[in-house]
């Protein structure tokens, strides 16, 4: 039943009852607290929604306008909504679905505010759905994608909870209205950094999924002649159709890389905090947002391209791109809109940078920004070679953060004060972060393929992905390596040849390393990514489904051509 209700479309959106609001329960609930709502919700017993975003606010989260006022004679937070900007807005399922909300407020207790805490909240009730008494809810209107999705809307009118209902693992309030502080205000915020980490594998499917389809449809698409009187070649043998998927292709195997090495550090750095060790949580939030931030726009655009590299039929909803662009294009706002994430990377960054000025021996993800010597060697650089490869691309993430990091310390030292000086640094220190996410995936991919329990021919094709992932960046990239000489142009010649050559040998496992995504025809939903390849009756036989093919002559030319054409032939 619960895997059933995951699929429901129509109306009904149960993803983020189990993305987000049983996560929630899982990380901000006490062991009471779950006693009583865990297994509910595990069983879909109730169905949940992640009421944070209001009309008014998304990204500043101390900024939301929702309170939850506690009431000692009662032992009850009231929970309201202020103004028309606190309506909670945008949560998935929160529309028609839920009956319940994990509801972030500012809470309130003995006048003082305590900033924004996450409260179990009952929105309709269990015997017929109606909104409980003092909520008002509804669907905020059709989107870019994910219609079948209700993304709603909640305003609550002094509505009253239980004590118990504020999730209380971390802060807590007592009967008398005394607040307990957290180890960590940012402890309530440890969800969106467990989904913000999800999202790297979203983002990995999604763009494994549009370069299956892209790969299995231009090995059946033939089109134009390369050479005269031959026949038609499979679209694929162009270079350029090469250039557009395998780039793709290689990203996709190196987030769904990256996306297990945040599996495996979200773990054990929450494991370490399960224990009091709260040391590794700016190393997981820099790293989840800058990751979500990267592999959710370079996904949105990649699958773009592997649309466009489809031709019209890619243009239809019968290839499953347009569907599959909707969907990664919402990744890149939801969940922390990447422009602000990849900007909280860039403070992690600011930060790190400053300690190893001071002599602090930086480690994990940072470590090389301590490591990387500021005054390049230039030199024949062996293009080919991984770890020339990786760096490369750690000597430019260094020299970007240094002088972005510099250059606002230089516009303090002008007088300005640290926060408008961040702001003015602002579009340099994003491109260093992304610089500095773009060599951490490069970084793990090498090392994945190097280490991976794989057959050895695997390896093999696996490290000319990740050289030819690595080439396409360089070179698309190329004023960054060579601005300080780190590279030369004859490197950079050397890199682009040596991706032409990646290009030709990837060419003969694409189909196969698409497979190896293992994705059913089901999941694709993809008339042109079919497995059996049998692309042009499946795409007539889809055309024929259309609604508008359910009468010859449609209703419309009765009511709006015949008249038209009739008036027009009067005239003439
Ligand atoms: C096989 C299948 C094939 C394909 C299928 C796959 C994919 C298909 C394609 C797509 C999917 C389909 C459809 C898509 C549809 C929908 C998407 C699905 C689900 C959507 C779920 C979305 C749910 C939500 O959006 S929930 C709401 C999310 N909201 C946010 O994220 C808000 C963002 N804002 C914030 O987090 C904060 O406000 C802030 C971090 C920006 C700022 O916080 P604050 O102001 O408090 O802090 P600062 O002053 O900036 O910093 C102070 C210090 O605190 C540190 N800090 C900040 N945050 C954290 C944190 N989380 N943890 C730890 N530390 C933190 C910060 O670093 C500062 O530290 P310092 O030491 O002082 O520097
Ligand atoms: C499909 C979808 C599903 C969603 N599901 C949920 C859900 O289930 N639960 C939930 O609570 N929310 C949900 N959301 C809401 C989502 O979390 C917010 O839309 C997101 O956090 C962005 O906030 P915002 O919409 O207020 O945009 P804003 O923050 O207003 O962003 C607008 C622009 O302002 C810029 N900006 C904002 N702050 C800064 C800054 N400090 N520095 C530089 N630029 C800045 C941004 O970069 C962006 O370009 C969903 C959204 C979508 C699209």
């Amino acid at each position: 039943m619960a895997a059933a209700l995951q699929t429901l479309g129509g109306g009904i959106g149960i993803t983020l009852h189990w993305i987000a609001f049983t996560p929630t329960i899982e990380q901000q609930a006490t062991e009471e607290q779950k006693k009583k709502w865990l297994k509910l919700a595990q069983d879909v017993a109730i169905v949940g929604a992640y009421a944070q975003t209001e009309m008014g606010h998304g990204t500043f989260v101390r900024g939301l306008e929702t309170t939850a006022t506690y009431d000692p004679s009662t032992q009850e937070f009231v929970i309201n909504s202020p103004t028309l900007t606190s309506t909670k807005w945008w949560p998935g399922g929160l529309g028609k679905t839920a009956n319940h909300a994990t509801v972030m407020a500012q809470l309130y207790t003995r006048g003082k505010c305590y900033g924004p805490h996450n409260f179990m909240v009952q929105i309709r009730s269990l015997e017929n759905h109606q909104p409980c008494p003092g909520v008002t809810l509804g669907d905020i209107g059709p989107k870019m994608e994910s219609n079948g999705n209700d993304n709603g809307f909640a305003r609550f009118d002094h509505v009253r909870i239980p004590r118990e209902n504020m999730l209380m693992k971390f802060a807590r309030v007592e009967a008398d209205g005394t607040y307990v502080q957290p180890p960590s205000s940012k402890l309530a915020y440890s969800n969106m950094v467990y989904l913000r980490g999800t999202f790297v594998m979203s983002a990995a499917q999604a763009l494994a999924s549009a370069t299956t389809i892209a790969v299995r449809y231009s090995c059946v698409r033939r089109q134009s002649e390369m050479k005269p009187g031959e026949p038609e070649p499979q679209i694929l043998e162009y270079q350029t159709q090469q250039y557009k998927l395998f780039p793709q292709l290689a990203a996709a195997y190196a987030f769904w890389f990256a996306s297990w090495f945040m599996t495996q550090q979200h773990g054990s750095i929450t494991g370490s905090m399960e224990k009091g060790d709260m040391s590794g949580l700016a190393e997981l939030h820099a790293l989840s947002a800058g990751l979500k931030s990267y592999t959710t726009a370079v996904t949105a655009r990649g699958i773009d391209v592997c649309r466009m590299a489809c031709g019209g039929h890619g243009y239809s909803h019968a290839s499953g791109l347009p569907a599959l662009f909707g969907g990664a294009a919402a990744l890149c706002t939801a969940e922390g809109e990447n422009t602000v994430m990849m900007l909280q990377t860039a403070r992690y960054l600011v930060k790190c940078f400053a300690q190893s000025q001071a002599g602090k021996r930086l480690t994990g993800t940072v470590a090389y920004l301590s490591a990387v010597q500021p005054s390049p060697v230039a030199g024949n650089r062996n293009m080919s070679d991984l770890g020339t490869l990786v760096a490369a691309f750690q000597h430019r993430a260094a020299r970007m953060v240094r002088h972005a990091a510099m250059q606002m310390q230089g516009e303090m030292q002008k007088g300005k004060a640290r926060e408008d000086a961040w702001n003015s640094c602002s579009v340099l220190l994003i491109k260093a972060a992304e610089a500095h996410v773009h060599s951490f995936v490069v970084r793990n991919f090498a090392e994945t393929v190097q280490t991976v329990e794989v057959d050895e021919s695997v390896r093999a094709v696996l490290t000319s992905l990740c050289q030819l992932y690595s080439l396409y960046g360089i070179t698309e990239h190329a004023g960054d390596f060579l601005k300080d000489g780190y590279l030369t142009g004859r490197d950079i010649d050397a890199a682009s040849s040596h991706l032409s050559a990646m290009l030709a040998r990837v060419r003969p496992d694409a189909v196969a390393l698409v497979d190896a995504f293992d994705l059913h025809d089901k999941i694709l939903r993809s008339v042109l990514g079919r497995y059996d390849g049998r692309v042009y009756e499946h795409l007539y036989e889809w055309a024929k489904k259309s609604p508008l093919n359910k009468s010859e002559v449609h209703e419309s030319y009765y009511k709006y051509l015949q008249p038209f054409l009739k008036s027009n032939r009067a005239k003439l």
